[in-house]
């Protein structure tokens, strides 16, 4: 659906494939996805500087900062949600076409959504990342206290419990942040980067 007439899309003049030499990395999303506390933006966070200490041009897109801006119109029903993840797949793609590695931390609980971003990239380009924790766990953790307060009914439509969270089928990554370290999920998705040949070998 759209609303956009009369609009001609433009080629720019340098080609992703160009940003591509310049910077000397491959650009690609990091698309994380979990339930609320599973540790999307910590895990995210810290893959963030590790690849920025070896020299990899990237950023990190986190849910509750992109719904501050961008996306502060929208709230959490299912429609809202598509919403928000349909825009931040577009803003993800104009990172990758500018040559950046960019990393999503959104809990994107539909499926079809994500399965929906994937179509925008190329092969290759769109890694899902499935940070999978229990729920019970999850609850355990609350680091910001919301399941506390859906359990109260104080916050409707929440993700796990009267909100659904579709896992993915086929994720590129599965990080069962409930068994591993911060650090131990990190070094995985390293040494998933450096077998696509994503991060040279020192
Ligand atoms: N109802 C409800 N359900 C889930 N989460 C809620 C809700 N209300 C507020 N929050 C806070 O918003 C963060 C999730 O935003 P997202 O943009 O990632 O959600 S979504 O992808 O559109 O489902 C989420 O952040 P994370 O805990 O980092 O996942 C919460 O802090
Ligand atoms: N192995 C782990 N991976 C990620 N987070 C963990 C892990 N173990 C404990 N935690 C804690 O769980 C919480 C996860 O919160 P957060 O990263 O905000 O999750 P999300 O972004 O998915 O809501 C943090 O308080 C973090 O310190």
């Amino acid at each position: 659906m759209t609303n956009s007439t009369n609009v001609t899309w433009h080629e720019t003049t340098i080609a992703k494939e160009d940003r591509r030499v310049q910077n000397g990395h491959g650009s690609y999303v990091l698309w994380f996805t979990g339930l609320s506390g599973s540790g999307k933006s910590t895990i995210a966070n810290a893959v963030s500087n590790e690849l920025f200490r070896l020299g990899i041009n990237e950023y990190v897109l986190d849910g509750d900062n992109i719904r501050h801006g961008l996306n502060k119109d929208l709230g959490f029903s299912d429609e809202d949600r598509t919403e928000n993840i349909r825009r931040i797949g577009e803003v993800a793609k104009l990172f990758v076409d500018s040559g950046k590695v960019v990393t999503t931390a959104f809990i994107s609980p539909f499926r079809s959504d994500r399965d929906q971003v994937r179509t925008l990239f190329e092969k290759g380009e769109f890694i899902e990342v499935f940070v999978d924790c229990p729920l019970e766990e999850c609850e355990r953790r609350d680091p910001k206290q919301l399941y506390v307060k859906a359990r109260r009914g104080e916050i409707k439509d929440f993700t796990g419990i009267d909100s659904p969270y579709e896992a993915p089928e086929r994720p590129e990554i599965v990080i069962k942040s409930d068994q591993l370290s911060v650090q131990e999920a990190v070094n995985q998705i390293i040494q998933y980067l450096r077998k696509q040949d994503e991060i040279q070998e020192d």
